[in-house]
């Protein structure tokens, strides 16, 4: 189990900095913000090899336990090794992604208006979590 951060309150237009490392043999990783585990508002998840995905980033909802559609976007702007820095902003229409070369967009399907949890999983060692 990775790092988890519960009784947040991130509004709209403020950000949730991820500074961290990838593994050097990562398979995947995995930063999801929401409600908490079972209501996540996204799930992002870059895959090295996983799933059956290669170098692949898969990104998703989770509503009351149930994965929702699948988004693979055409980007992977990770290595191995790569220190990395993650920027999760959001408002009510969608949730952004931000990394100094490349930045996703994810709808916000659930329409949340609040970001309570953060957690970080697999592969992906984090070194600073910020919040402005
Ligand atoms: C083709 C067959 C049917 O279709 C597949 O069906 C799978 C099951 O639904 C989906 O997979 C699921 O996709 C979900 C998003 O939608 C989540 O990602 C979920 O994982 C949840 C989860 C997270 N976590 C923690 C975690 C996260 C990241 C890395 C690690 C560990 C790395 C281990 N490191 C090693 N060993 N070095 C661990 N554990 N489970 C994943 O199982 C596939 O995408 C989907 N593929 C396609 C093409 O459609």
């Amino acid at each position: 189990q990775g790092l988890v951060v519960t009784q947040l309150d991130v509004e709209p237009g403020e950000c949730i900095k991820v500074k961290g490392k990838i593994l050097s043999d990562a398979k995947g990783f995995a930063v999801n913000v929401g409600k908490d585990s079972g209501t996540l508002m996204l799930h992002f998840n870059p895959r090295f090899d996983c799933h059956g995905d290669i170098n692949t980033v898969v990104c998703n909802s989770k509503e009351d336990g149930t994965w929702g559609e699948e988004d693979r976007k055409a980007d992977f702007p990770f290595q191995h090794g790569d220190k990395v820095e993650i920027c999760i902003s959001f408002d009510t229409t969608e949730v952004k992604v931000k990394l100094p070369e490349a930045e996703f967009e994810f709808p916000n399907r659930l329409g949340m208006e609040k970001i309570q949890y953060l957690a970080v999983e697999g592969d992906f060692k984090v070194k600073a979590i910020k919040f402005s």
